[in-house]
């Protein structure tokens, strides 16, 4: 069911120049207009009738825009204080269904804030949509308060969080993601989408939370992988010196430690944490 707000919005572009807002590179602005490429995003993540969406980076409020009529309670962050007129005046149009936290979404608890299960569901600013998606996969509980997580990067980014082991773009995203969700691109988005259009393709993954494996310690596992993928044309026996044990614990389950990072599948790494997270709890 979609909400329509409660008098017609004036088109994005005209919301934009009226607000005499242009797009800072600084802040990594790209945005998108296009209401029916936005309502196709806004539903990736399922029904969001009732349901709570927290929004990273909503500018002029685009996809905010679409969440809201998809009938989210959508909470999010900007850091851009040009956009919080706008955003306010479409949180009046939405009767208060959005929520504006004016700040940095790498200092708000996204929990804390959503105050119950919700979705995230962001055009990710690119300097910091990587150190967002992997905190939102490392919370030492699990499964996360989050239901998906709906978010677009650079193609090169989504990929990397999607490949296989044994492929070129393999790496410690991949695992990150993989060991405890199951991800996937719902969406490719040409880079003609976006005012002003970035360098790059862009591309919408779209993660759910799986079953964690057992005996896991995240923290463990995101070391081991930083240094592995860190030194990724290094043999594991290498690369893996630096953490205590690892190289003793890649023989107790049968890696060969002349192997190198990117032929490691999710599974073996997952057992390396574990076995090396059991050998140094006692
Ligand atoms: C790629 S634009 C997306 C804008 C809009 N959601 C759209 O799709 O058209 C990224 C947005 O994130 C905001 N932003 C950048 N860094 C941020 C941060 N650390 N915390 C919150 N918002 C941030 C920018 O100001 C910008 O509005």
């Amino acid at each position: 069911m979609t909400t329509q707000p409660r008098r017609p919005l004036p088109p994005l572009r005209d919301t934009v120049r009226a607000h005499g807002l242009s797009a800072s590179k600084a802040l990594g602005q790209n945005f998108l207009f296009d209401e029916q490429l936005l309502d196709r995003i806004a539903a990736l993540p399922g029904d969001l009738d009732g349901a709570t969406v927290f929004e990273v980076g909503p500018g002029p409020g685009g996809l905010t825009r679409a969440l809201l009529r998809a009938g989210a309670r959508v909470i999010a962050v900007e850091r851009d204080h040009r956009c919080l007129p706008l955003l306010g005046e479409l949180s009046e149009a939405f009767d208060g269904r959005l929520t504006v936290i004016d700040g940095d979404a790498m200092a708000i608890d996204a929990d804390a804030a959503a105050g119950g299960p919700y979705h995230i569901v962001a055009n990710l600013p690119y300097n910091v949509g990587t150190a967002l998606f992997t905190r939102w996969l490392e919370p030492p509980a699990w499964p996360p308060s989050w239901r998906s997580l709906t978010l677009m990067f650079q193609q090169e980014v989504a990929e990397r969080i999607v490949a296989p082991v044994g492929t070129p773009a393999y790496g410690r995203l991949s695992v990150l993601a993989q060991w405890r969700a199951t991800a996937r691109i719902a969406m490719k988005v040409h880079r003609s989408a976006f005012t002003p259009p970035p360098k790059v393709m862009s591309a919408i993954v779209h993660l759910v939370p799986a079953a964690q494996p057992e005996g896991v310690d995240p923290a463990l596992l995101s070391r081991l992988t930083e240094k592995g993928f860190g030194q990724r044309r290094k043999m594991l026996r290498q690369s893996l010196k630096g953490v205590a044990g690892a190289v003793d614990a890649l023989e107790a389950i049968g890696i060969d430690a002349t192997r190198r990072a990117e032929t490691v599948c999710v599974a073996e790494w997952v057992a390396l944490a574990r076995v090396l997270g059991g050998s140094a709890g006692g």
